[in-house]
């Protein structure tokens, strides 16, 4: 029978490289021939994506915090019944642009929402599912902010204070530090040729570990 995949979160701030770095490791790991379900948060699905642009899309009206945190896990809710459940159990491993952590980030950190709230929807809609390995794309908040800025117009999260990008910067490393088993951080104000080379070794460790084919 064929065991459970491999749950791979990739977190960090606005700009750090996710999307660029992503692709790189998907690359890097169907090479090997792992069969992998690509897939982001919010979004994944089509509810999931038609949320995500409810929270995205800048809007006159300020969000609630709570408004957004249930949003956020609205999304989560069927993304997991219809996308990363089902490719687990299937043993497909799910490569995922941010989960949880960046509930956490951002909703607690970010918007200074109780840890508590977020421990108890993260508990009613996951159950005992949780990333098996997550990668920390880490850079000073204004590395990320000029290359997001870089890219054009500003979504409702990127407009926010420098403070508060600084609170889900911190957040993520102390999750990181509290959670050392799972996490990886790499630093991603290097040059992206030195990042990628990180990567590499990230892949070849988790191919290892799995005891997949080698390239
Ligand atoms: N290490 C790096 N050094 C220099 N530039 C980089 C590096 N990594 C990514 N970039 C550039 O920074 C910009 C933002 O990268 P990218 O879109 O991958 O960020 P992101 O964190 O995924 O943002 P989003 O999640 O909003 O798409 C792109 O122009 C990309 O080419
Ligand atoms: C999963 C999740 C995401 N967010 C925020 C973080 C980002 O600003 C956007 C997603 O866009 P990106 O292309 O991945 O940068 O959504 C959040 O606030 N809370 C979450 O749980």
């Amino acid at each position: 029978m064929q065991g459970r995949g491999l749950f791979i979160t990739v977190e960090g701030g606005e700009g750090v490289g996710k999307s660029t770095n992503i692709a790189f490791l998907e690359r890097h790991l169907r090479e090997r021939d792992i069969d992998l379900v690509l897939t982001r948060e919010p979004g994944g699905t089509a509810l999931g994506e038609d949320i995500r642009e409810l929270l995205l899309r800048p809007r006159d009206e300020a969000v609630a915090p709570s408004a957004e945190l249930l949003l956020v896990f609205a999304a989560r809710a069927q993304h997991i019944a219809r996308v990363v459940e089902p490719a687990l159990a299937a043993g497909r491993w799910v490569l995922c642009d941010r989960f949880t952590d960046a509930t956490y980030a951002y909703q607690g950190g970010g918007r200074e929402l109780p840890v508590a709230m977020i421990r108890e929807l993260e508990r009613l809609v996951q159950g005992e599912l949780r990333p098996d390995y997550t990668l920390l794309l880490d850079a000073p908040v204004e590395v990320g902010m000029s290359r997001a800025t870089e890219r054009g117009e500003l979504d409702r999260f990127e407009q926010e204070q420098v403070a508060f990008f600084e609170r889900v910067r911190a957040t993520y490393l102390q999750l990181a530090e509290e959670s050392s088993g799972r996490y990886r951080v790499i630093d991603a104000s290097l040059p992206l040729a030195q990042v990628q080379a990180q990567l590499e070794e990230v892949c070849a460790e988790l191919a290892a570990c799995w005891g997949v084919r080698q390239p």
